[in-house]
């Protein structure tokens, strides 16, 4: 039976955040909730989890020799990556060592790289996914895209919320695409996946929980995406009964191929009862951050309780939610929040601020949640909630 210590002795329960920002914040305020001492790590000084969590390091992710110095140095009993992009090479080599990474080292290799995660689960598992090439120069590339065909999706092979994808239209964008998925990717230039456009009725996350007693999902998320990062998402998103167990189905295979125990958001691509595999985070998902409202475990307390080995007997959902991004662009490292009061005048809405220290283009800055009679109210009053913030750079 897992126990948990008192923090700042020797039974202290530790766990180390790999990636400190929004995300992780409300991991560690929920691991903190049940006595976990937390440490946060991430590129830059002041990052949302640091500001909740007990200590803090600042070093990039992937530098896999400063990762396994705070490693060893803190000897955390739970290592919890909250980015894509880490040295992961070093969390396979410390898994060996004992260490104990969530999910599993693997989960975190493969779903770093589209690649890994594509083939696993489109040639090993079987599973629907749109058309995919990749390539890793200017040639090869327009050659998948010709045989792919227009329209299709380029994204780098490593980067997330959007970063570095474009819409292939025709051929006269494929020097734009590939410029711009070199500048993008989160570890740099490299190579790319191009992906045949799924032209879908709608895109849903299934947050997907393995736990101690099993597998347990939430109810579908739905969103909307703009280049490639998400704007708004709401809970629960309608479903014919086929899709949705289809939709299980799918979700159980991939995080049942990644292993381990924690929260996976599964996403997918939906077109009647038809269900294509787009992608799978081995971590809490941004589009889940509805979960803050719409449920009595939110996605973040669900990873919490996995991760601890804790029971999920039943996970509540309050009623049709929703969340829309507070995306803040310009130059700051002071920006400021105002006209708080009216934003969230209206019963059953709320508010997160991420407290990131700098703004330098575009940057998700906050969410706005809210609870309505339907998912289109809940929309519209999270939609209103985050248009009333008024942000001062
Ligand atoms: N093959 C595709 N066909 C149609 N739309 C797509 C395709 N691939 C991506 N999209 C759209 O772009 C969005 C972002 O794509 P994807 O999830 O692969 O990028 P990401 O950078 O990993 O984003 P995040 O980190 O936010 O999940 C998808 O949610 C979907 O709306
Ligand atoms: N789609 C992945 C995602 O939403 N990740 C979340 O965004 C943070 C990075 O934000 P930043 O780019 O503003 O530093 C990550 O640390 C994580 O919390
Ligand atoms: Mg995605």
């Amino acid at each position: 039976m897992p126990t948990i210590g008192t923090p700042f002795s020797p039974s202290a329960t530790k766990v180390m955040l790999c990636g400190s920002g929004e995300l992780g914040k409300e991991v560690a305020i929920e691991l903190q909730r049940l006595g976990v001492e937390v440490i946060a790590c991430d590129r830059y000084d002041n990052a949302p989890a640091m500001q909740v969590a007990d200590r803090s390091y600042s070093l990039s992710m992937l530098d896999g020799t400063a990762l396994r110095q705070v490693i060893e140095m803190e000897k955390p009993d739970y290592i919890v990556p909250e980015i894509e992009a880490i040295a992961t090479d070093t969390l396979v080599a410390l898994e060996k060592e004992g260490f104990n990474i969530v999910p599993t080292a693997r989960a975190t290799q493969l779903t770093m790289n589209r690649e890994g995660i594509r083939r696993l689960a489109a040639e090993e598992l079987k599973l629907p996914t749109s058309a995919y090439e990749f390539s890793d120069n200017f040639e090869d590339f327009s050659a998948s895209i010709e045989r792919i065909g227009c329209p299709c999706v380029v994204k780098p092979i490593m980067s997330s919320s959007g970063k570095g994808q474009s819409v292939v239209k025709s051929m006269a964008d494929v020097e734009a695409a590939w410029q711009y998925a070199q500048e993008g990717g989160r570890a740099g230039a490299g190579k790319v996946i191009v992906e045949g456009f799924v032209d879908f009725d709608y895109e849903i996350t299934l947050l997907t929980v393995r736990h101690k007693d099993g597998t347990s999902y939430c109810e579908p998320i739905g969103h909307r995406q703009e280049d490639g990062d998400y704007q708004e998402s709401w809970q629960p998103q309608a479903m014919t009964p086929a899709a949705l167990e289809a939709s299980q189905e799918v979700a159980r295979k991939v995080t049942e191929a990644l292993g381990g125990w924690g929260l996976f958001g599964v996403e997918l691509f939906v077109k009647g009862d038809q269900v294509y595999f787009s992608e799978v985070s081995p971590r809490p998902h941004d589009t889940g951050l509805v979960t803050l409202i719409s449920q009595d475990l939110s996605e973040f307390a669900l990873h919490a309780r996995a991760i601890l080995g804790l029971p999920i007997p039943n996970i509540v959902q309050h009623g049709p939610s929703a969340s829309a991004v507070i995306l803040v662009e310009g130059e700051s490292d002071k920006p400021s929040f105002g006209n708080l009061a009216e934003a969230l005048a209206m019963p059953d809405t709320s508010l997160r601020l991420f407290g990131k220290p700098e703004v330098a283009g575009k940057r998700r800055m906050g969410v706005a949640l809210a609870r309505g009679t339907s998912v289109d109210g809940a929309v519209d009053k999270a939609l209103n909630v985050a248009s009333k913030v008024q942000v001062k750079l």
